[in-house]
């Protein structure tokens, strides 16, 4: 059955209904699929039948008649090339009959039909379905069962019927001979035959390759269609059946709405572009880059609902999110080497410094200075690296040059008959260096050391701020385990990087300040590893471009962090971490300091965080005199601010509760409100924006110090000594003496050190040789504890459970076991401090600046130092607090007790001052 054009199908049509027969006709194929001119052979055909299209199609031109046609016999057209008009007008005569009844001979009929078992054998286990596996079996057996003779027409039959090339099936129509005929279809058979067997070797050898990748795909495939499935069939389950369940709630909010929950599998997407992304840009060939490739392929291999996936995703996540140097650079360079090549760059630093920080002179010229090394050691290293690419570019078009001229070279070598001597051996010139890594760029390492609260913490933060980077602090206070700084390895169960890695992370650039705090804290060497040693990884400038981190794996480049340490003393720093840092010490605020820093500092910070203004709340400077005097004793001033904070959440409360009852808003004016006020009213309260030094018993309760004052008294055996203590704040220590019958001995009590105790023995022993000089004993010989009755003196220095340590409190000793065995008093208004040689010679001590901060704080009004320490009172004490307190600097005990006791009140026989010089 063919479609033909409506009017040949009207054509053929009248045809059909004139004639009496079925009439014949010629259908004859074009010479090709796109020529339009016939070809030379057809088919002369029955017509069986034609079918006019549906009539409400009628219309529709391009709708085709269908003719049904017997084909019968070959015919020819010898005019075929001009035939085409002709057929359009249906000509009548126009073809020939060759005569093609002869036999085939025997044996190209059986080459034929094996040819055709064989072709037809490979369609049928090629078939893609079953009926089509019927139609070429059966086929086959036909084709098996034929006679010779029949053979020919079998042979028409399968060409028509298989799927052949147009060309071959036009040349088997122009064969009429039955042997010629059998030939050319054999042909056609053979050569469909090797077709189809090498196609399929093709789509075999791609199949293997693929199917792997295929097989992956398809089961991912298979398994997000199960889980879709599954969620479908969890929300077409009714609600009610579900209601009892604790998460039916929320489960039927998410079907109420799409919500981003549903929408995982493209979050997942989304999140594992993001991880690729990132990867794509880190620096060729870097180790991360090659970690990041080897994990990505391995995550890609692992089951997606495996644990090792998760492991594997964690990992690539901190891989990728923490700032290699190659992936960060683009972005910092624009932003840290902005604020550096700014020209005003040192006075807009000490600006900052000055904005967060009051005083600290010293400490601020020393910061500025180190802002300027680090400024200029930067900007040299970026002018380095500059003058580096741009050598790398000329190397690189130097290279291009050459290699066109050596390819020119080469030509006109292999014209020239190959001339030797032209055969130029070139020697690549070394490639230039980028410098990116490896190049520290940083000044020394800060480290500040005081007592708590003296702003160290907050001066990292100013410096962070002056040179416009991220500021990340560690606090290592505690830290016992090395993991804690290097990491966790892989293999521990919720492992991840260390605390390094994660300030990186954090910071989101590869310069951050790090501030490094309590580094005095961080314990040493123990069953897990040794924390202060991974540290000192960290702050070498000559290994940290390396540092390695055990959970990462790779080694990351510090080298462009600004790291600052703060620790309250330097003895529990280990001597090599100490080595590697700049000491800046932060000794502690005088009053005056103090109330600066509170009214400029403290006081806005509290107000503001307590949501009050200067208009709702002011401290006069004798209430914050005595709110640093009374409620807090410290170096620092973090107990002031806290009393500060205590006292403006005090009338914030005032003041809300005063707005209530007026019924106005707490966010306006104290000056706008008494405008508005409403008439009296029996709840109305009154609010009073100042606040006075007797309303602070009432905010901060009874005062911590005043005791402490009163019990500071005059009495026999009792001395005030300077102290420094752990935290590094200065203060006064009582030292406490008495006698108990025993039999002459010294006692030594309050957590006493060996120091401190051969010093006690010490200044006993002295005032034992010199008893009689003193007047205490009555001659040379005799021991003023077992004279007239045998004695003890028990020494005891308070705060038992605090140890003390050191030999500075030489001279408050002697003095006190002078008063105990003369009954002289020391005024509670003199502190000393001071070393005692057995000759009676007083020696310099350390932490001046701190016991006289600590004297001036305790409101003690004379000092006693040793005469070496003077430099030290120069240098350090603020002149405020020199102005308000006695110095008295002492060569000798002779002296230390003149000015402890008073001009003349302890006796000295004069005869025994004659010393001997040998
Ligand atoms: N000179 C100062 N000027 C202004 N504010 C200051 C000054 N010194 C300290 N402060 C303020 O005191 C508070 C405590 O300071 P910070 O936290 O820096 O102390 P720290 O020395 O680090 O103490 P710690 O040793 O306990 O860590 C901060 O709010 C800080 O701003």
């Amino acid at each position: 059955t063919i479609p033909v054009s409506n009017a040949i199908g009207e054509l053929l049509l009248e045809l059909v209904q004139e004639a009496e027969v079925p009439p014949v006709i010629a259908a004859v194929p074009l010479a090709s699929a796109e020529a339009s001119t016939l070809h030379e052979w057809g088919t002369a055909a029955r017509i069986v039948r034609v079918v006019r299209p549906p009539r409400s199609l009628a219309r529709d031109s391009q709708r085709p008649y269908l003719l049904t046609l017997h084909g019968l016999a070959r015919v020819r057209l010898p005019e075929a090339q001009n035939a085409r008009e002709k057929i359009d007008g249906l000509a009548e005569r126009i073809v020939e009959y060759p005569n093609a009844d002869d036999d085939p001979s025997a044996e190209v009929a059986a080459t034929f039909k094996a040819a055709a078992i064989k072709l037809l054998d490979r369609l049928a286990r090629d078939a893609p379905n079953e009926s089509k596996r019927d139609f070429y079996v059966k086929l086959s057996n036909m084709v098996d069962e034929v006679t010779t003779q029949r053979a020919p027409w079998l042979a028409d039959i399968l060409i028509s019927s298989l799927n052949i090339e147009y060309a071959d099936k036009l040349d088997f129509l122009s064969a009429v001979q039955s042997d010629d005929r059998l030939k050319r279809a054999t042909a056609v058979f053979v050569k469909q035959t090797s077709i189809s067997e090498v196609s399929k070797k093709i789509a075999q050898s791609i199949d293997e390759s693929l199917s792997k990748q295929q097989k992956e795909f398809f089961l991912r495939q298979q398994l997000s269609a199960i889980q879709r499935e599954l969620r479908n069939l969890d929300r077409s389950v009714p609600a009610a059946s579900r209601s009892g369940t604790p998460d039916a709630a929320e489960r039927k909010g998410s079907n109420a709405s799409s919500s981003e929950l549903d929408d995982e599998d493209h979050a997942e997407h989304e999140e594992m572009q993001d991880i690729r992304v990132k990867i794509e840009a880190m620096a060729k060939d870097s180790e991360e880059r090659k970690m990041a490739v080897r994990e990505w392929r391995r995550l890609r291999r692992t089951p997606a609902t495996g644990i090792e996936h998760g492991v594997i995703r964690n990992y690539l996540e901190w891989l990728t999110a923490v700032p290699w140097p190659a992936s960060a650079r683009t972005t910092q360079t624009s932003t840290s080497f902005e604020a550096l090549r700014d020209r005003n760059f040192l006075s807009k630093a000490r600006a900052q410094l000055d904005a967060d920080h009051y005083g600290l002179e010293k400490i601020k010229k020393r910061l500025i200075e180190y802002l300027a090394v680090v400024r200029l050691k930067e900007l040299q290293a970026e002018k380095e690296s500059h003058l580096a690419s741009l050598e790398v570019e000329k190397h690189e078009a130097q290279a291009e040059k050459q290699a066109k001229q050596d390819a020119e070279a080469k030509t006109s070598v292999d014209t020239e008959a190959k001339d030797d001597s032209k055969a130029l051996v070139r020697v690549p010139a070394p490639v230039p260096k980028l410098l990116t890594r490896g190049k520290s760029v940083k000044g020394p390492i800060l480290l500040f050391v005081g007592p708590p609260g003296t702003g160290k913490t907050s001066l990292g933060q100013s410096i962070a701020r002056a040179l416009d980077r991220p500021f990340q602090r560690i606090s290592l206070g505690g830290v016992r385990d090395e993991g804690e700084i290097r990491g966790h390895r892989r293999t521990y169960v919720a492992s991840g990087p260390g605390n390094i890695v994660q300030a990186l992370r954090k910071a989101g650039r590869s310069d951050p300040v790090i501030l490094l705090d309590e580094v005095d804290k961080i314990s040493h060497g123990n069953f897990h590893g040794d924390p202060a040693a991974a540290l000192l990884e960290v702050l070498d400038p000559e290994q940290n471009h390396s540092f390695h981190d055990h959970y990462l794996n790779v080694p990351v480049d510090l080298s462009q962090v600004l790291f600052i340490c703060t620790s309250n003393t330097l003895e529990t720093i280990a001597a090599p971490l100490l080595d590697r840092c700049e000491v800046i010490y932060l000794s502690g605020y005088t009053y005056d300091e103090k109330m600066h820093i509170a009214r400029r500092f403290l006081l806005p910070k509290q107000l503001q965080a307590n949501g009050l203004t200067e208009d709702h709340l002011s401290i006069g400077d004798s209430t914050l005199m005595h709110i640093a005097t009374h409620y807090t004793r410290e170096a620092g001033v973090r107990s002031l601010e806290r009393a500060i904070g205590a006292v403006v959440r005090y009338k914030a409360v005032e003041w809300a509760e005063y707005c209530d009852s007026i019924g106005v808003d707490p966010n306006i004016l104290l000056s706008d409100v008494s405008v508005r006020q409403a008439p009296d009213s029996p709840l109305r309260r009154a609010y009073k924006n100042v606040v006075e030094e007797q309303e602070l018993e009432i905010i901060l309760g009874i005062p911590r110090w005043d005791e402490d004052e009163c019990e500071r008294e005059e009495r026999r055996g009792l001395v005030y000594g300077l102290v420094v203590t752990g935290t590094g704040e200065g203060g006064v220590l009582p030292v406490e003496t008495i006698m108990v019958p025993g039999s002459g001995k010294l006692k030594l009590t309050g957590s006493l050190g060996d120091v401190i105790k051969e010093s006690g023995e010490l200044a006993l022993s002295w005032v034992k040789r010199h008893a009689y000089d003193l007047y205490i004993t009555k001659t040379h010989a005799q021991d003023p504890l077992k004279n007239p009755d045998p004695m003890d003196v028990h020494l005891h220095l308070p705060s038992g459970a605090v140890r003390k340590d050191g030999p500075s409190a030489g001279i408050a000793m002697t003095c006190a076991f002078v008063s105990l065995l003369t009954g002289a008093c020391v005024p509670s208004h003199i502190a000393m401090t001071g070393e005692v040689t057995l000759r009676g010679r007083v020696g310099a001590v350390g932490g001046i600046k701190e016991k006289v901060l600590g004297a001036h704080r305790a409101q003690i009004t004379k000092v006693i130092l040793p005469w070496a320490n003077r430099k030290d009172v120069e240098h350090d004490v603020p002149k405020d607090v020199r102005v308000n307190l006695q110095i008295v600097f002492v060569r000798t005990i002779e002296e230390t007790l003149e000015a402890a006791f008073g001009k003349g009140v302890i006796g000295w026989r004069s005869d025994v001052l004659v010393e001997s010089r040998l």
